[in-house]
């Protein structure tokens, strides 16, 4: 991803009311042994949510209600529930390979609901890439339709697919995609920057998110002087600092040990059951697949078969 394109995606408007609150929660998935942040076991430095429009200066007042977010998220699901966020209409991709082209993507068709937790499953070569960059409207087809909350992308300007695409959909790499010359921080804070967020605020912003990925005291070190699972976590914050509805993560535990990575994935399946976001993981690691609520099995640039998963739905979907 370019940083045009990076900076594009963040480009995006923040909808508090929505935002994050059962995140707390999610840093209980987090091994104590881990934990780079002064979070004591009450969770106390969680409590002032800047994302709360019911924040104020008494952290008693901090929370968003509970409750009311539940039902917010039940309404839309349900409503959402009708028309897919993505879909991808007999989508092909092809590469010009000299004298002849290479087909990496022959007929796909897949919708992608609102609270979801998709997992693209297949082998070296099948596509998976490819398809992740049509999934996060990051590429075009070469035949085919692609609709982002029912907008045929083709048609729209490149600005305006950013700005769109910024709004939906929060980006994981495997790589991280940091940028090398922001601290932790800073990272975080460039999405809030884009939006013009008041400064004060955004600051607050990027520190919670940073306090509830476990590295309020890594803020000042640049990527270079992070682990991977602490680049991982740098980047789960940025994805999540415009509060996107998708989160699109490509191989997001390939370059992690298994420990962190269990963590990522308990932390992307808080997001999806607590919070309701859709998750979309593309890998090969069928380890993953105990998270999916479908599986998409992809091979040879085809959809060789899609199995609906019984693990508990999010919370709030009826
Ligand atoms: N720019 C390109 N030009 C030509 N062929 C390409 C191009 N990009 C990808 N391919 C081919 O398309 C097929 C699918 O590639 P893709 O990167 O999507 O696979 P993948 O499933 O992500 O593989 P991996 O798991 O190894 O990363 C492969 O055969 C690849 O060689």
């Amino acid at each position: 991803m370019t940083l045009t394109e990076i900076i594009g995606a963040f480009k995006t408007k923040l909808n508090a009311l929505n935002l994050l609150n059962s995140l707390e929660k999610a840093a209980d998935f987090y091994d104590e042994s881990d934990i780079d942040s002064e979070m004591d076991d009450s969770g106390e430095t969680l409590k002032n949510n800047p994302y709360s429009s019911s924040c104020s200066a008494s952290a008693n007042n901090a929370f968003v209600n509970n409750a009311s977010v539940k039902s917010l998220d039940a309404e839309n699901v349900s409503e959402n529930r009708k028309v897919p966020l993505i879909k991808l209409n007999d989508v092909w991709k092809i590469y010009p390979m000299g004298e002849s082209d290479f087909a990496a993507l022959r007929g796909i068709n897949l919708e992608i609901y609102e609270g979801e937790f998709l997992v693209v499953l297949g082998p070296s070569g099948s596509g998976k890439s490819t398809i992740m960059n049509l999934i996060g409207c990051l590429d075009l087809p070469s035949k085919g339709t692609v609709f982002l909350n029912s907008c045929d992308i083709s048609e729209l300007e490149e600005s305006e697919l950013a700005r769109i695409r910024g709004q939906m959909i929060g980006f994981i790499f495997q790589s991280f995609n940091l940028i090398p010359t922001l601290n932790t921080l800073e990272n975080v804070l460039l999405p809030l920057e884009f939006q013009e967020e008041d400064p004060h605020t955004a600051r607050k912003k990027a520190a919670y998110l940073l306090e509830i990925v476990g590295l309020s005291n890594k803020k000042h070190n640049l990527p270079s002087q992070l682990s991977g699972g602490q680049r991982q976590r740098v980047a789960i914050a940025r994805s999540l600092a415009v509060n996107p509805p998708i989160i699109l993560a490509d191989e997001p535990t390939g370059n992690l040990d298994s420990k962190t990575g269990n963590y990522i994935l308990e932390f992307l399946d808080g997001l999806n059951k607590k919070e309701g976001k859709t998750i979309i993981i593309v890998t090969h690691d069928l380890e993953l697949v105990k998270y999916a609520t479908r599986i998409v099995y992809i091979r040879d640039g085809q959809i060789e078969k899609i199995e609906e998963c019984m693990r508990d739905k999010p919370e709030g979907i009826i």
